[in-house]
């Protein structure tokens, strides 16, 4: 039986396997700057963030249609649901297509219209959030999120991702608006940048979940505030091997991280770049950590609780996160 899994850290378009990109490529009519998906493939070697973020957000040049969008969705939920996804939330990066001249309107078509049917099709309920690139002006994120929430196409919440430099500050009105049109809001901190960027994000940004987090470790009582408020830190842990946040897995801090009360939650973040997808994360962690059945269940609980889902949805991940525990026995 597979672990139930909650996956709230998720890029679409990091899901991008390198086969999906030559298809893609293929159909759009599009000459990419590799020998083949081997040599793509290869390239797959970062020495941190932003040297995988050049190859990610040129590899989008593929996604152009809204079959192209449908597809990239399609493709991940099936994926997930064989790592035991029961509920996702995923990221997509608007503005990352609209520079490139793909209307708004063709992305968020193509991945809203596979993921209203992901229930039915798929198993796996989900939700859309709306991730702004730091690396860009913050009045480009407002002017963004003005123009999803003008096409009124389903949207669950928004996040903010890309280089983890310069404040967070300045988004603070895009987010206050988001708010205010009753969206939820996390953000990407903590990831490469220093503790003081996860305290930014929840006293200015008034995130609900940080993504990554890891680095809050660095301050003791930044620690014990997100124990006392329960705030969530969706982990990702091949991520932040492959990105170099981290020198193995085997010293990853996951327990640590448990036993202290941290409400963390393991996630894929880009799988296709980073070597796997939610399970392969927990597989990884179980075998060099020796995670307990007790510790994977506190895992699967703390995503239930971090999702923005209803008491229904809750109460029925919940008992299905009971059912697995129970069987371990
Ligand atoms: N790991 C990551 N950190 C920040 N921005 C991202 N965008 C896609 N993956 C990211
Ligand atoms: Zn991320």
């Amino acid at each position: 039986m597979t672990m139930p899994t909650v996956e709230l850290h998720l890029h679409l378009e990091g899901t991008l396997e390198p086969e999906l990109i030559y298809a893609l490529a293929e159909r759009n009519g599009i000459d990419l700057p590799y020998d083949g998906i081997e040599d793509l493939r290869s390239r797959y070697s970062f020495t941190g963030l932003q040297s995988f973020l050049d190859l990610y957000y040129a590899n989008m040049v593929v996604l152009r249609t809204e079959e192209d969008f449908a597809d990239l969705t399609r493709a991940y939920l099936d994926r997930a649901r064989r790592a035991g996804v029961r509920h996702a939330e995923v990221f997509l990066d608007i503005q990352a297509h609209t520079a490139r001249g793909v209307p708004a309107a063709v992305a968020l078509g193509g991945v809203t219209g596979v993921l209203a049917t992901s229930e039915a099709d798929h198993g796996i309920t989900s939700g859309l959030i709306i991730t702004f690139l730091r690396h860009l002006p913050a009045e480009d994120a407002r002017t963004a999120l003005e123009e999803v929430l003008a096409l009124g196409f389903p949207v669950l919440g928004v996040g903010l991702c890309s280089s983890e430099v310069g404040p967070a500050a300045p988004f603070k009105d895009t987010f206050d608006l988001a708010h205010a049109r009753g969206l939820h809001r996390v953000a990407h901190a903590g990831e490469e940048g220093p503790a003081a960027n996860v305290r930014e994000v929840l006293d200015v940004l008034g995130v609900e979940r940080v993504d990554h987090g890891i680095r809050a470790l660095e301050d003791d009582a930044l620690v014990d505030r997100l124990v006392a408020e329960r705030v969530p830190l969706t982990l990702c842990p091949l991520s932040n091997l492959r990105l170099q946040v981290v020198d193995s897995l085997a010293d990853y801090p996951l327990v640590g991280m448990l036993e202290r009360g941290l409400v963390v939650t393991v996630n894929s973040d880009d799988p296709a770049y980073f070597g796997g997808y939610v399970d392969d994360n927990v597989r990884e962690l179980t075998r060099l950590l020796g995670l307990t059945p007790d510790q994977l269940a506190t895992l699967a609980r703390n995503g239930v609780e971090a999702a923005f889902v209803d008491d229904a949805r809750r109460a029925e991940l919940t008992a299905e996160v009971d059912a697995w525990h129970a069987a371990q026995a």
